[in-house]
């Protein structure tokens, strides 16, 4: 059974994504896995499925490159705004979000961020905007819940932390029991930041929306930047406000690379 697909990415955080309104698509994470796969499969960051909705124009559901299903993709987000066009309020694992589509990209709402450790979630009650833990050279995160669990620790070179290595070590760490992204960032100036970000279930990828939310609302806590910032990831901007009614909302580029077909019994 073939089904089409669109190849899209956000700043070359990139997604295999199934229009699935009309034809109901089941996947199991060895499918997953296999289409992710970049050697031998079509190769992305994380899967989308957009699904039909009762409570919104669609659901989005989002797999990482490691099978596992969760809650949040920032990037993800804007490539179904532009697949729905127009405004979009987008069901997700993680809340409701609502999109506006531009010519290029998509303005996402993202909704309120979340602080609480047990909404993080953290093992144990602990302060999540100084945490007291470190791993080697990054200590002292913020931690920060956008619909998916962030852990950010501001250092002085972004380029300098050994990311691939202390990345899974501090994903898989027992204090985060839903395991966590791991981001890694610099202050330029008040309104610009710096932003590496080791993926939980995906790696090291050339940018995450939501860790620039997160990354961009842990600053502002911190007073380190104002509530509207560019956030610099290797695959370049996003820009990001916190607003005063608590919203953060997210607006950068979505691009689809490519379209195809696969057969989805070759990766059963
Ligand atoms: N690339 C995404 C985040 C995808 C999910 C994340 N790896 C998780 O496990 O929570 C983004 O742009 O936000």
């Amino acid at each position: 059974m073939t089904r089409p697909f669109l190849k899209m990415h956000g700043l070359g955080n990139d997604f295999v994504v199934f229009d699935a309104r009309r034809a109901p698509l089941a996947l199991t994470a060895a499918q997953v896995r296999a289409i992710a796969n970049r050697h031998t499969g079509v190769g992305c960051d994380q899967l989308i499925v957009i699904e039909g909705s009762d409570r919104a124009d669609a659901r989005m559901r989002i797999w990482n490159a490691d099978g596992g299903e969760v809650e949040a993709c920032g990037n993800a987000s804007r490539c179904v705004a532009q697949v729905i066009g127009a405004n979009a309020v987008i069901e997700t694992a993680g809340g409701v979000i609502e999109g506006t589509a531009t010519a290029d990209g998509a303005s996402i709402d993202m909704g309120a961020p979340r602080f609480g450790w047990d909404e993080i979630p953290i093992a144990y009650a602990m302060d999540t905007l100084h945490m007291p833990v470190g791993w080697e050279s990054l200590e002292n995160p913020v931690a920060v819940n956008v619909g998916n669990p962030h852990a950010v620790f501001f250092v002085p070179d972004t380029d300098a932390v050994a990311l691939d290595r202390l990345g899974p070590i501090i994903e898989h760490d027992a204090l985060f029991p839903a395991r966590i992204n791991v981001n890694v960032a610099s202050i330029v100036s008040r309104a610009h930041i710096r932003l590496r970000v080791w993926e939980r279930g995906a790696g090291l990828t050339r940018a995450c929306g939501t860790g620039a939310c997160a990354t961009a609302v842990a600053a502002m806590r911190r007073g380190l930047v104002d509530r509207a910032v560019t956030v610099t990831l290797p695959g370049g901007d996003l820009s990001i406000a916190w607003r005063n009614d608590n919203h953060i909302v997210m607006t950068g580029p979505a691009t689809t690379a490519f379209t195809g077909e696969i057969d989805l019994e070759a990766y059963a």
